[in-house]
């Protein structure tokens, strides 16, 4: 496999060249290459205060923040409309929608044509991780959208010293974005891998335009650390600090809007504040690790800021968040009060005056909020945020956490027995959809590390290079997995969840530290009565059969249907995923 701009020396000449050609297909009306600074900001923002793209909200309550509502077919991720082209259609995988690259390219061609007519073009270079770390990568989005400008300032590094990266570096992904006419019928987003490059076109929204994130920092990324040796995650990382002192960092796998934001900002409860417990945000979405020279695996957050769900935060669920997004912030499709401050689902008690289309809100017709209404806003303004996030090797990971939204059958937590069997946890992941993609809602579907959405490649090869981390010399983390979403009988959480989680990740470091023991089963261990602290905490009879047993039938149901799912990609699959995965039936029939 070749990558092919990769010519250090001469990659501005590159990277002006390909903005050339970009412009003769595209014709724009200007071209705005982007310094980051902030008159360059000011000046795009006023801009798009004139023409409605952004709307100010109440500046007494929210300086510095605005509203943007999009076309309302464009609020979530397409999955559908989601392509990895790889010469060979198998390195894509039965996970991936695929598309061969000339025919792709054709495509996209015509779709570009002259499509910025009237429109700036603007040239945004961005690096992904911070500025000066070896673990970081560089790309450059061309846009004809101010609003993904915005945002990707906020999201990235993006700018002057982004460039002189990319001079100095020579490698960096190709991102081209335009919003097209937001025709669903006229919108794809495709990948290019082995030319580290991404086409996207007809929609403004996040995961789909804003082309570090899922685009670049996942689906490209994931590729690029395959060749490489090092792994692209969905993950949040947080620092969980013990009253010693001492901080284990640990790396968390959800599906979108299954709580990695939340648990990234965890604040734990009275009791354990008391203690001395704390818990840092490094990154709530995205994750890149690497071996260090230890052998652990060394972390950074791609990313500067977070892009996160806004129904459900409020002062007691994600009170780091909230207090996060009281100024600066860019809120996409959440509803407003009548003193224009904004509003969702879950924020408190108030009835909002306008729904997230704009129109008068009418609770006979749906939220106020879209569901996947969000907020973009620096982590700087974290109260959370490490003092390591931004270090430049990183930081080390002891735990690695597997998780998804599973209302019946799968335990508050259990740890894999080794690293393999870590791999197949992950492999196994189910969870029910939620709103950050288009498509019904709570369906449960596999969902391996949470990366089904985001893999640029083949997950039977991916899996193959998650094994192949384990090797002479390294030092593997630990791995878990979690389940907050576990219901009873009548249909309510089982588990408190937000704050108390630091209940279970206490028993992970404890693990981790080789203090307590565990009840073995074949999902794995699970913990002892007494060692996970639950003071405090009310649970029902229910809720403790529930949260931390282990059900013998319906697991060997659950593993029957991984076992097929893993079959599905054929002789690619890895045998000792295959092996780990009968072994573990073995156990249960035993
Ligand atoms: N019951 C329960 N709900 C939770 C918990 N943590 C998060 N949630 C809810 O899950 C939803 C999504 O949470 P987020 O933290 O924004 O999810 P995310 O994984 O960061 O989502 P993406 O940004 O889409 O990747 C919100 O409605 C939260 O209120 C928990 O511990 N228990
Ligand atoms: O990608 C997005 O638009 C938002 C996100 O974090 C996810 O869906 O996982
Ligand atoms: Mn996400």
């Amino acid at each position: 496999m070749t990558d092919r701009n990769t010519d250090a020396g001469s990659s501005l000449a590159a990277l002006n060249q390909w903005v050339l050609e970009v412009a003769r297909l595209t014709r724009p009306e200007n071209i705005h290459w982007c310094d980051g600074s902030d008159s360059e900001n000011d000046a795009l923002i006023q801009k798009m205060l004139a023409d409605g793209t952004l709307i100010k909200l109440n500046e007494e309550t929210h300086p510095g923040s605005y509203l943007h509502r999009s076309h309302p077919d464009d609020v979530a991720r397409v999955e559908h409309l989601t392509f990895v082209c790889t010469t060979e259609r198998d390195d894509a995988g039965p996970n991936n929608h695929w598309m061969a690259p000339d025919l792709a390219h054709q495509q996209m061609d015509s779709l570009f044509d002259g499509c910025m007519e009237g429109r700036t073009m603007y040239v945004v270079p961005y690096c992904m991780g911070p500025i000066d770390s070896p673990l970081s990568r560089c790309g450059v989005e061309i846009t004809d959208s101010p609003y993904v400008v915005a945002n990707m300032r906020i999201m990235t590094r993006m700018g002057a010293a982004a460039l002189a990266r990319i001079e100095r570096e020579g490698t960096f992904v190709k991102g081209l974005h335009s919003t097209g006419d937001l025709n669903p019928d006229r919108r794809f987003i495709m990948h290019f891998p082995e030319e580290l490059s991404i086409q996207s076109f007809g929609s403004g929204y996040g995961g789909n335009a804003l082309l570090g994130k899922k685009c670049h920092a996942l689906r490209i990324a994931s590729h690029q650390a395959r060749n490489e040796g090092w792994l692209a995650e969905h993950m949040l990382i947080l620092g969980i600090e013990n009253p010693q002192g001492e901080t284990h960092y640990i790396a968390a796998a959800f599906p979108s809007a299954c709580g990695k934001t939340n648990l990234a900002m965890l604040i734990p409860p009275q009791s354990y504040v008391e203690k001395g417990w704390k818990v840092w945000t490094v990154g709530d979405d995205i994750c890149w690790m690497r071996p260090g020279p230890d052998g652990r695996l060394w972390a950074i957050n791609p990313e500067a800021g977070f892009f996160g769900v806004a129904p459900g935060t409020s002062d007691k669920s994600n009170p780091n968040a909230l207090a996060s997004i009281q100024r600066n912030t860019i809120f996409t499709n959440v509803a407003v009060t009548e003193d224009n401050q904004p509003w969702w689902e879950g924020l408190d008690k108030r009835v909002p005056k306008t729904d997230w289309k704009g129109n008068a809100f009418d609770a006979s017709k749906g939220p106020a909020a879209h569901p996947n209404s969000r907020f973009t806003v620096s982590a700087k303004q974290c109260p959370s945020y490490s003092p390591h996030a931004e270090d430049a090797q990183g930081v080390p990971i002891s735990a690695i956490v597997f998780g998804g939204r599973r209302a019946s059958l799968v335990p508050l937590v259990f740890e894999a027995r080794d690293w393999t069997h870590g791999v197949l946890v992950g492999a196994a992941m189910g969870s029910e959809t939620t709103a950050a993609a288009t498509g019904a809602v709570g369906v449960m579907r596999r969902d391996p590390m949470a990366m089904k959405p985001f893999c640029g490649y083949n997950f039977a090869d991916y899996f193959g290079h998650w094994l192949s981390m384990e090797n002479a010399g390294s030092k593997m983390p630990k791995v878990f997995h979690v389940n907050w979403f576990r219901k009873g009988d009548d249909g309510s959480f089982l588990w408190p969840g937000f704050g108390d989680n630091i209940r279970v990740l206490e028993w992970m470091i404890k693990r981790v530290k080789d203090e307590v023991g565990a009840e073995t089963t074949p999902i794995g261990h699970l913990p002892k009565a007494g060692d996970l602290n639950l003071d405090g905490v009310q649970l029902s009879a229910e809720a403790d059969t529930k949260l931390f047993g282990y059900e013998r039938e319906g697991w060997a149901h659950e593993f029957a249907s991984i076992a097929e799912y893993l079959q599905e990609y054929g002789p690619r699959m890895p045998k000792a995923l295959l092996e780990e995965c009968a072994n573990t039936q073995a156990r249960m029939a035993g």
